[in-house]
Protein backbone atom coordinates (compact mmCIF):
# COMPACT_ATOMS: atom_id res chain seq x y z
CA UNK A 1 0.00 0.00 0.00
CA UNK A 2 1.46 3.38 -1.21
CA UNK A 3 -0.39 6.33 0.93
CA UNK A 4 -1.31 5.75 4.89
CA UNK A 5 -3.97 7.74 6.56
CA UNK A 6 -4.52 8.57 10.06
CA UNK A 7 -8.39 9.94 10.17
CA UNK A 8 -9.23 11.50 13.80
CA UNK A 9 -12.71 11.31 14.10
CA UNK A 10 -15.17 7.96 12.94
CA UNK A 11 -18.67 10.12 13.06
CA UNK A 12 -20.62 11.41 10.35
CA UNK A 13 -17.84 12.38 8.53
CA UNK A 14 -15.54 10.18 9.26
CA UNK A 15 -17.52 6.72 8.67
CA UNK A 16 -18.88 8.37 5.25
CA UNK A 17 -15.09 8.33 4.04
CA UNK A 18 -14.24 4.95 5.65
CA UNK A 19 -17.13 3.56 3.89
CA UNK A 20 -16.20 5.32 0.22
CA UNK A 21 -12.46 4.19 0.70
CA UNK A 22 -13.26 0.13 1.68
CA UNK A 23 -15.58 0.42 -1.53
CA UNK A 24 -12.86 1.37 -4.35
CA UNK A 25 -14.32 -0.42 -7.09
CA UNK A 26 -15.47 2.12 -9.92
CA UNK A 27 -13.54 4.99 -8.40
CA UNK A 28 -10.42 6.50 -9.78
CA UNK A 29 -7.81 3.78 -9.59
CA UNK A 30 -5.19 5.91 -7.27
CA UNK A 31 -7.74 5.50 -4.55
CA UNK A 32 -6.63 1.26 -4.36
CA UNK A 33 -3.35 2.67 -2.81
CA UNK A 34 -4.70 4.26 0.19
CA UNK A 35 -4.61 2.88 3.40
CA UNK A 36 -6.59 3.04 6.33
CA UNK A 37 -3.61 2.95 8.82
CA UNK A 38 -5.33 4.40 11.91
CA UNK A 39 -8.22 5.69 13.28
CA UNK A 40 -9.07 8.06 16.24
CA UNK A 41 -11.93 8.30 18.26
CA UNK A 42 -13.18 9.12 21.89
CA UNK A 43 -14.95 6.05 22.82
CA UNK A 44 -13.27 2.64 21.90
CA UNK A 45 -17.04 0.90 23.08
CA UNK A 46 -19.41 2.72 20.86
CA UNK A 47 -21.00 0.34 18.02
CA UNK A 48 -19.87 1.23 14.46
CA UNK A 49 -20.93 1.28 11.36
CA UNK A 50 -18.05 0.12 9.83
CA UNK A 51 -15.58 -2.86 10.28
CA UNK A 52 -12.23 -1.74 10.94
CA UNK A 53 -9.71 -4.02 13.31
CA UNK A 54 -8.40 -3.28 16.49
CA UNK A 55 -5.50 -2.52 15.80
CA UNK A 56 -6.43 0.34 13.72
CA UNK A 57 -9.07 1.75 15.98
CA UNK A 58 -7.62 3.55 18.96
CA UNK A 59 -8.36 6.64 21.47
CA UNK A 60 -5.03 8.04 21.30
CA UNK A 61 -5.11 10.85 18.74
CA UNK A 62 -1.69 12.28 19.83
CA UNK A 63 -0.40 8.71 18.70
CA UNK A 64 -1.99 9.08 15.07
CA UNK A 65 -0.26 12.42 14.54
CA UNK A 66 3.18 11.91 15.86
CA UNK A 67 3.61 8.23 14.06
CA UNK A 68 6.31 8.40 11.31
CA UNK A 69 3.99 5.98 9.34
CA UNK A 70 1.18 8.07 9.01
CA UNK A 71 1.21 10.06 5.42
CA UNK A 72 -1.64 12.32 5.59
CA UNK A 73 -4.04 13.20 8.81
CA UNK A 74 -7.87 13.60 7.98
CA UNK A 75 -9.15 15.85 10.47
CA UNK A 76 -12.88 14.89 10.62
CA UNK A 77 -13.42 14.88 14.44
CA UNK A 78 -14.70 18.55 15.10
CA UNK A 79 -15.12 21.52 17.42
CA UNK A 80 -11.74 23.44 18.36
CA UNK A 81 -9.49 22.14 20.44
CA UNK A 82 -7.77 19.41 20.67
CA UNK A 83 -8.47 19.35 16.54
CA UNK A 84 -6.59 23.10 16.00
CA UNK A 85 -3.24 21.42 18.06
CA UNK A 86 -3.85 18.14 16.87
CA UNK A 87 -3.55 19.97 13.35
CA UNK A 88 -0.64 22.26 14.03
CA UNK A 89 1.37 18.47 15.43
CA UNK A 90 0.25 16.83 12.19
CA UNK A 91 1.75 19.63 10.26
CA UNK A 92 4.99 20.22 12.43
CA UNK A 93 5.59 16.54 11.83
CA UNK A 94 5.63 17.08 7.80
CA UNK A 95 2.36 15.47 7.77
CA UNK A 96 -0.31 16.42 5.01
CA UNK A 97 -3.83 17.51 6.22
CA UNK A 98 -7.41 16.88 5.24
CA UNK A 99 -10.06 18.69 7.32
CA UNK A 100 -13.83 19.34 7.06
CA UNK A 101 -13.77 21.33 10.05
CA UNK A 102 -15.12 25.68 8.93
CA UNK A 103 -14.41 26.69 12.76
CA UNK A 104 -11.02 25.72 13.24
CA UNK A 105 -10.39 26.94 9.56
CA UNK A 106 -12.15 30.42 9.99
CA UNK A 107 -10.58 30.85 13.52
CA UNK A 108 -6.60 29.98 13.11
CA UNK A 109 -6.50 29.42 9.28
CA UNK A 110 -3.48 31.90 9.43
CA UNK A 111 -1.30 29.77 12.01
CA UNK A 112 -2.18 26.60 10.38
CA UNK A 113 -1.90 27.78 7.10
CA UNK A 114 1.69 29.10 8.22
CA UNK A 115 2.86 26.07 10.05
CA UNK A 116 2.01 24.30 6.91
CA UNK A 117 3.60 26.70 4.21
CA UNK A 118 7.34 26.51 7.07
CA UNK A 119 6.77 22.32 7.07
CA UNK A 120 6.48 22.47 3.12
CA UNK A 121 2.79 20.26 3.23
CA UNK A 122 -0.64 21.33 2.26
CA UNK A 123 -3.92 21.79 4.02
CA UNK A 124 -7.02 20.64 2.22
CA UNK A 125 -9.92 21.57 2.96
CA UNK A 126 -13.46 21.10 0.63
CA UNK A 127 -15.70 19.24 2.97
CA UNK A 128 -15.55 22.48 5.44
CA UNK A 129 -17.75 24.56 2.40
CA UNK A 130 -20.57 23.11 0.95
CA UNK A 131 -20.20 19.62 2.03
CA UNK A 132 -19.81 17.77 -1.08
CA UNK A 133 -20.20 20.55 -3.14
CA UNK A 134 -16.89 21.17 -5.26
CA UNK A 135 -16.32 25.11 -4.11
CA UNK A 136 -12.68 25.17 -2.75
CA UNK A 137 -10.96 23.50 -5.29
CA UNK A 138 -12.51 25.32 -8.39
CA UNK A 139 -11.49 28.89 -6.43
CA UNK A 140 -8.45 27.91 -6.06
CA UNK A 141 -7.36 26.50 -9.40
CA UNK A 142 -10.15 26.66 -12.60
CA UNK A 143 -11.59 30.33 -11.52
CA UNK A 144 -8.05 31.63 -10.16
CA UNK A 145 -7.48 33.49 -13.13
CA UNK A 146 -10.24 35.93 -12.51
CA UNK A 147 -10.94 38.88 -11.11
CA UNK A 148 -13.58 37.84 -8.16
CA UNK A 149 -16.22 40.52 -7.69
CA UNK A 150 -18.59 38.46 -5.34
CA UNK A 151 -19.57 35.50 -3.75
CA UNK A 152 -22.92 34.82 -2.77
CA UNK A 153 -24.13 31.28 -0.79
CA UNK A 154 -26.42 29.71 0.67
CA UNK A 155 -24.11 27.40 2.77
CA UNK A 156 -26.27 26.57 5.70
CA UNK A 157 -28.32 23.50 5.05
CA UNK A 158 -30.29 23.54 8.61
CA UNK A 159 -31.78 26.91 8.17
CA UNK A 160 -32.26 26.55 4.43
CA UNK A 161 -34.34 23.72 5.17
CA UNK A 162 -35.98 25.98 8.41
CA UNK A 163 -36.88 28.91 5.48
CA UNK A 164 -37.82 26.77 3.20
CA UNK A 165 -40.80 25.02 5.28
CA UNK A 166 -41.66 28.17 6.74
CA UNK A 167 -42.16 29.50 3.47
CA UNK A 168 -44.02 26.66 1.97
CA UNK A 169 -46.36 26.12 4.74
CA UNK A 170 -46.60 29.23 6.42
CA UNK A 171 -44.88 27.37 10.09
CA UNK A 172 -43.35 29.34 12.68
CA UNK A 173 -39.59 29.04 13.25
CA UNK A 174 -39.79 27.57 16.27
CA UNK A 175 -42.00 24.51 14.85
CA UNK A 176 -39.97 24.07 12.17
CA UNK A 177 -36.66 24.35 13.94
CA UNK A 178 -38.20 21.22 16.72
CA UNK A 179 -38.84 19.08 13.45
CA UNK A 180 -34.85 19.65 12.30
CA UNK A 181 -33.30 18.49 15.59
CA UNK A 182 -35.96 16.01 15.35
CA UNK A 183 -35.05 14.79 12.05
CA UNK A 184 -31.07 15.15 12.69
CA UNK A 185 -30.54 18.44 10.27
CA UNK A 186 -29.97 20.66 13.17
CA UNK A 187 -27.77 19.79 16.55
CA UNK A 188 -29.18 19.24 19.99
CA UNK A 189 -27.55 22.91 20.20
CA UNK A 190 -28.56 24.86 17.12
CA UNK A 191 -26.55 27.58 17.78
CA UNK A 192 -24.35 28.22 15.09
CA UNK A 193 -26.77 27.64 12.40
CA UNK A 194 -29.73 29.09 13.57
CA UNK A 195 -27.31 32.28 14.13
CA UNK A 196 -25.90 32.33 11.42
CA UNK A 197 -22.00 31.52 12.89
CA UNK A 198 -21.96 28.43 11.14
CA UNK A 199 -22.41 30.53 7.67
CA UNK A 200 -19.97 33.06 8.82
CA UNK A 201 -16.87 30.84 9.19
CA UNK A 202 -18.12 29.39 5.54
CA UNK A 203 -17.70 32.91 3.91
CA UNK A 204 -14.51 33.95 5.69
CA UNK A 205 -13.31 31.01 4.08
CA UNK A 206 -14.45 31.42 0.66
CA UNK A 207 -13.59 35.21 0.75
CA UNK A 208 -10.51 34.04 1.32
CA UNK A 209 -9.84 32.48 -1.59
CA UNK A 210 -12.00 34.38 -3.62
CA UNK A 211 -10.46 37.73 -2.93
CA UNK A 212 -6.51 36.52 -2.43
CA UNK A 213 -6.67 37.69 1.23
CA UNK A 214 -6.90 36.56 4.85
CA UNK A 215 -10.40 37.71 6.93
CA UNK A 216 -9.96 38.56 10.70
CA UNK A 217 -13.76 36.35 11.55
CA UNK A 218 -14.59 39.25 14.44
CA UNK A 219 -15.29 41.41 11.08
CA UNK A 220 -17.75 39.69 9.35
CA UNK A 221 -21.53 40.90 10.10
CA UNK A 222 -23.64 38.21 10.92
CA UNK A 223 -27.43 37.70 11.79
CA UNK A 224 -29.47 34.46 11.92
CA UNK A 225 -32.66 33.69 11.06
CA UNK A 226 -34.63 33.85 14.87
CA UNK A 227 -36.08 36.97 14.12
CA UNK A 228 -37.76 36.08 10.64
CA UNK A 229 -41.75 35.67 10.95
CA UNK A 230 -44.32 33.91 8.99
CA UNK A 231 -45.39 38.03 8.42
CA UNK A 232 -42.57 38.59 6.95
CA UNK A 233 -42.19 35.62 4.75
CA UNK A 234 -45.89 36.46 3.70
CA UNK A 235 -45.21 40.11 2.48
CA UNK A 236 -42.08 38.86 1.22
CA UNK A 237 -43.95 36.25 -1.05
CA UNK A 238 -46.56 39.10 -1.88
CA UNK A 239 -43.61 41.36 -2.96
CA UNK A 240 -42.24 38.36 -5.15
CA UNK A 241 -39.53 37.33 -2.94
CA UNK A 242 -38.29 34.13 -0.85
CA UNK A 243 -36.43 34.90 2.20
CA UNK A 244 -32.95 33.20 2.58
CA UNK A 245 -30.08 33.10 4.82
CA UNK A 246 -27.13 34.69 2.75
CA UNK A 247 -23.46 34.64 3.31
CA UNK A 248 -22.15 37.45 0.95
CA UNK A 249 -18.49 38.58 0.02
CA UNK A 250 -18.41 41.49 -2.47
CA UNK A 251 -16.09 44.34 -3.82
CA UNK A 252 -17.06 47.19 -2.46
CA UNK A 253 -18.60 48.97 -4.92
CA UNK A 254 -18.04 52.76 -3.95
CA UNK A 255 -14.23 51.72 -3.00
CA UNK A 256 -12.83 48.85 -4.70
CA UNK A 257 -10.26 47.84 -2.05
CA UNK A 258 -12.67 47.18 0.65
CA UNK A 259 -14.78 44.20 0.84
CA UNK A 260 -18.25 44.00 2.38
CA UNK A 261 -18.14 39.90 4.07
CA UNK A 262 -21.95 39.37 5.72
CA UNK A 263 -24.31 36.75 6.90
CA UNK A 264 -28.05 38.15 7.10
CA UNK A 265 -31.72 36.68 6.08
CA UNK A 266 -31.81 38.47 2.65
CA UNK A 267 -34.95 39.10 0.48
CA UNK A 268 -34.33 37.38 -3.39
CA UNK A 269 -36.40 37.57 -6.25
CA UNK A 270 -38.08 34.65 -6.92
CA UNK A 271 -35.96 35.07 -10.25
CA UNK A 272 -32.73 34.84 -8.94
CA UNK A 273 -30.69 31.80 -9.30
CA UNK A 274 -30.58 31.69 -5.58
CA UNK A 275 -34.32 31.58 -4.97
CA UNK A 276 -34.91 28.12 -6.36
CA UNK A 277 -32.49 26.45 -3.50
CA UNK A 278 -34.81 24.68 -1.11
CA UNK A 279 -34.41 22.17 1.86
CA UNK A 280 -31.15 21.13 2.89
CA UNK A 281 -29.22 21.81 -0.59
CA UNK A 282 -26.48 24.47 -0.75
CA UNK A 283 -25.56 26.90 -3.37
CA UNK A 284 -22.86 29.33 -3.90
CA UNK A 285 -22.49 31.70 -7.09
CA UNK A 286 -19.27 33.24 -7.64
CA UNK A 287 -19.17 35.99 -10.09
CA UNK A 288 -16.33 37.19 -11.58
CA UNK A 289 -14.46 38.62 -14.76
CA UNK A 290 -14.47 37.77 -17.34
CA UNK A 291 -16.15 34.11 -16.52
CA UNK A 292 -19.27 36.13 -15.69
CA UNK A 293 -21.85 33.93 -13.30
CA UNK A 294 -21.11 30.78 -12.10
CA UNK A 295 -23.63 28.43 -9.77
CA UNK A 296 -22.65 25.61 -7.71
CA UNK A 297 -25.14 23.53 -6.48
CA UNK A 298 -25.56 20.46 -4.55
CA UNK A 299 -25.56 18.88 -1.04
CA UNK A 300 -23.62 20.69 1.51
CA UNK A 301 -24.02 18.21 4.44
CA UNK A 302 -24.04 14.39 5.04
CA UNK A 303 -22.31 11.24 5.09
CA UNK A 304 -21.77 10.64 1.59
CA UNK A 305 -21.55 14.12 0.45
CA UNK A 306 -18.93 15.21 2.66
CA UNK A 307 -17.30 11.78 2.18
CA UNK A 308 -16.94 12.85 -1.72
CA UNK A 309 -15.10 16.37 -0.65
CA UNK A 310 -12.83 14.81 1.67
CA UNK A 311 -11.93 11.49 0.08
CA UNK A 312 -11.02 13.86 -3.28
CA UNK A 313 -8.27 15.84 -1.02
CA UNK A 314 -7.02 12.38 0.25
CA UNK A 315 -6.78 11.65 -3.69
CA UNK A 316 -5.27 14.73 -4.73
CA UNK A 317 -2.61 14.68 -1.72
CA UNK A 318 -2.19 10.76 -2.52
CA UNK A 319 -1.29 12.03 -6.59
CA UNK A 320 1.19 14.85 -4.89
CA UNK A 321 2.70 12.36 -2.65
CA UNK A 322 3.19 9.79 -5.79
CA UNK A 323 4.66 12.69 -8.02
CA UNK A 324 6.58 14.74 -4.99
CA UNK A 325 9.03 17.36 -6.41
CA UNK A 326 10.59 19.44 -3.71
CA UNK A 327 8.88 22.47 -5.05
CA UNK A 328 5.16 23.16 -3.39
CA UNK A 329 2.61 23.47 -5.76
CA UNK A 330 1.29 26.54 -5.50
CA UNK A 331 -2.11 25.84 -6.39
CA UNK A 332 -2.22 23.99 -3.37
CA UNK A 333 -1.09 25.95 -0.80
CA UNK A 334 -2.59 29.31 1.09
CA UNK A 335 0.21 31.47 0.84
CA UNK A 336 -1.83 34.94 1.82
CA UNK A 337 -0.16 37.09 4.11
CA UNK A 338 -1.83 40.06 4.40
CA UNK A 339 -5.84 40.73 5.58
CA UNK A 340 -7.96 41.92 3.39
CA UNK A 341 -9.78 45.14 4.42
CA UNK A 342 -13.11 44.88 4.95
CA UNK A 343 -15.38 47.55 5.52
CA UNK A 344 -18.11 48.80 8.56
CA UNK A 345 -21.58 47.21 7.82
CA UNK A 346 -22.69 51.03 7.78
CA UNK A 347 -20.67 51.53 4.70
CA UNK A 348 -22.74 49.24 3.18
CA UNK A 349 -25.13 49.96 0.07
CA UNK A 350 -28.18 47.85 -0.31
CA UNK A 351 -31.60 47.90 -0.70
CA UNK A 352 -33.96 47.31 2.49
CA UNK A 353 -37.50 46.10 3.55
CA UNK A 354 -38.96 47.03 6.47
CA UNK A 355 -42.31 46.59 8.38
CA UNK A 356 -43.54 48.95 10.70
CA UNK A 357 -46.85 48.55 13.17
CA UNK A 358 -48.67 52.34 12.97
CA UNK A 359 -51.59 54.37 14.33
CA UNK A 360 -54.19 53.83 11.86
CA UNK A 361 -54.63 57.94 11.22
CA UNK A 362 -54.18 59.70 8.12
CA UNK A 363 -50.75 60.85 7.27
CA UNK A 364 -48.26 58.50 8.87
CA UNK A 365 -47.04 57.41 5.37
CA UNK A 366 -46.40 61.09 4.45
CA UNK A 367 -44.14 61.40 7.51
CA UNK A 368 -42.38 57.91 7.27
CA UNK A 369 -41.60 59.45 3.41
CA UNK A 370 -40.50 62.68 5.01
CA UNK A 371 -38.18 60.97 7.14
CA UNK A 372 -36.80 58.67 4.79
CA UNK A 373 -36.49 61.49 2.54
CA UNK A 374 -34.29 64.17 4.98
CA UNK A 375 -31.88 60.95 5.04
CA UNK A 376 -31.50 60.33 0.91
CA UNK A 377 -33.26 57.07 1.52
CA UNK A 378 -35.71 56.50 -1.95
CA UNK A 379 -38.55 54.46 -1.58
CA UNK A 380 -39.35 51.46 -4.42
CA UNK A 381 -42.49 50.53 -3.38
CA UNK A 382 -44.74 51.29 0.26
CA UNK A 383 -47.71 48.81 0.93
CA UNK A 384 -50.30 48.45 3.50
CA UNK A 385 -52.61 45.54 3.48
CA UNK A 386 -52.92 44.71 6.77
CA UNK A 387 -53.95 45.30 10.43
CA UNK A 388 -52.64 43.91 13.65
CA UNK A 389 -55.11 44.80 16.50
CA UNK A 390 -56.00 47.94 15.80
CA UNK A 391 -52.76 48.70 14.59
CA UNK A 392 -52.09 49.17 10.50
CA UNK A 393 -49.18 47.64 9.10
CA UNK A 394 -47.09 49.24 6.66
CA UNK A 395 -44.06 47.25 4.53
CA UNK A 396 -41.88 49.42 2.44
CA UNK A 397 -38.70 48.38 -0.06
CA UNK A 398 -36.00 50.80 -0.70
CA UNK A 399 -34.15 51.65 -3.17
CA UNK A 400 -30.21 51.39 -2.34
CA UNK A 401 -29.46 53.74 0.40
CA UNK A 402 -26.11 53.22 2.44
CA UNK A 403 -26.92 51.09 5.57
CA UNK A 404 -25.62 53.86 7.98
CA UNK A 405 -28.16 56.81 6.69
CA UNK A 406 -30.86 54.15 6.49
CA UNK A 407 -30.29 53.54 10.26
CA UNK A 408 -30.09 57.44 10.67
CA UNK A 409 -33.40 57.98 9.39
CA UNK A 410 -34.96 54.56 11.03
CA UNK A 411 -34.22 56.24 14.75
CA UNK A 412 -36.04 59.42 13.58
CA UNK A 413 -38.79 57.43 12.97
CA UNK A 414 -38.95 55.50 15.83
CA UNK A 415 -39.31 58.75 17.78
CA UNK A 416 -42.32 59.57 16.09
CA UNK A 417 -45.43 59.55 17.92
CA UNK A 418 -47.81 57.93 15.23
CA UNK A 419 -45.14 54.82 15.30
CA UNK A 420 -45.86 51.65 17.33
CA UNK A 421 -42.71 49.77 16.60
CA UNK A 422 -40.44 48.86 13.59
CA UNK A 423 -40.84 44.02 14.43
CA UNK A 424 -38.77 43.55 11.29
CA UNK A 425 -35.64 45.39 9.24
CA UNK A 426 -34.05 42.84 6.66
CA UNK A 427 -32.20 43.68 3.18
CA UNK A 428 -32.73 43.01 -0.32
CA UNK A 429 -30.24 41.10 -2.59
N1 LIG B 1 -21.96 16.21 9.43
C1 LIG B 1 -21.87 16.86 8.28
O1 LIG B 1 -22.71 16.69 7.40
C2 LIG B 1 -20.75 17.80 8.04
C3 LIG B 1 -19.75 17.99 8.97
N2 LIG B 1 -18.70 18.82 8.69
C4 LIG B 1 -17.63 18.97 9.66
O2 LIG B 1 -16.97 17.71 9.82
C5 LIG B 1 -16.48 17.58 11.15
C6 LIG B 1 -17.03 16.30 11.76
O3 LIG B 1 -18.43 16.36 11.79
P1 LIG B 1 -19.32 15.06 12.14
O4 LIG B 1 -18.76 13.87 11.48
O5 LIG B 1 -20.71 15.47 11.83
O6 LIG B 1 -19.12 14.96 13.71
P2 LIG B 1 -19.57 13.76 14.69
O7 LIG B 1 -19.92 14.40 15.98
O8 LIG B 1 -20.57 12.89 14.02
O9 LIG B 1 -18.23 12.88 14.87
C7 LIG B 1 -17.12 13.33 15.57
C8 LIG B 1 -16.13 12.19 15.69
O10 LIG B 1 -14.94 12.66 16.29
C9 LIG B 1 -14.64 11.92 17.50
N3 LIG B 1 -14.16 12.90 18.48
C10 LIG B 1 -14.67 14.12 18.75
N4 LIG B 1 -13.95 14.72 19.71
C11 LIG B 1 -12.98 13.84 20.07
C12 LIG B 1 -11.93 13.85 21.02
N5 LIG B 1 -11.74 14.92 21.79
N6 LIG B 1 -11.12 12.79 21.09
C13 LIG B 1 -11.31 11.70 20.30
N7 LIG B 1 -12.29 11.62 19.37
C14 LIG B 1 -13.12 12.69 19.28
C15 LIG B 1 -15.93 11.28 17.92
O11 LIG B 1 -15.60 10.08 18.61
P3 LIG B 1 -16.77 9.05 19.14
O12 LIG B 1 -17.38 8.47 17.90
O13 LIG B 1 -16.04 8.06 19.94
O14 LIG B 1 -17.71 9.92 19.92
C16 LIG B 1 -16.62 11.03 16.58
O15 LIG B 1 -16.20 9.82 16.02
C17 LIG B 1 -16.91 18.86 11.88
O16 LIG B 1 -15.85 19.78 11.83
C18 LIG B 1 -18.09 19.36 11.05
O17 LIG B 1 -18.28 20.75 11.14
C19 LIG B 1 -18.58 19.48 7.49
C20 LIG B 1 -19.53 19.33 6.54
C21 LIG B 1 -20.72 18.53 6.74
N1 LIG C 1 -24.59 22.33 10.11
C1 LIG C 1 -24.21 22.46 8.74
C2 LIG C 1 -23.65 21.15 8.23
C3 LIG C 1 -22.38 21.26 7.54
O1 LIG C 1 -21.60 22.15 7.44
C4 LIG C 1 -25.43 22.83 7.89
O2 LIG C 1 -26.56 22.78 8.38
O3 LIG C 1 -25.22 23.20 6.73
NA1 LIG D 1 -17.16 21.59 -0.63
Amino acid sequence: MGVKLGILGLGTVGTGTVQLLQNVIGRHPLLQEIEIYRVGVRSLDKPRAVELSTEILTANLEAIVNDPAVDIVVEVMGGLEPARSLILQALKNGKHVVTANKAVIARFGAEIFTAANQAGVYVMLEAAVGGGIPVIQPLKQSLSVNQINAVTGIVNGTTNYILTRMQTEGSNFDDVLADAQRLGYAEADPTADVDGLDAADKIAILASLGFGGRIHLEDVYCEGIRQVSKTDIAYAEKLGFVIKLLAIAKRQSNKNSQLSVRVHPTLVSKTHPLASINGVYNAILVEGEPIGQVMFFGPGAGAGATASAVSSDILNLAATLQTSTANPNPLFTCGHDDYCEIAPIAELVTRFYTRFLTKDQPGVIGKLGTCFGNYGVSLESVVQTGFQEKLAEIVVVTHDVREGDFRQALAEIRDLPAIDSIPSLLRVL
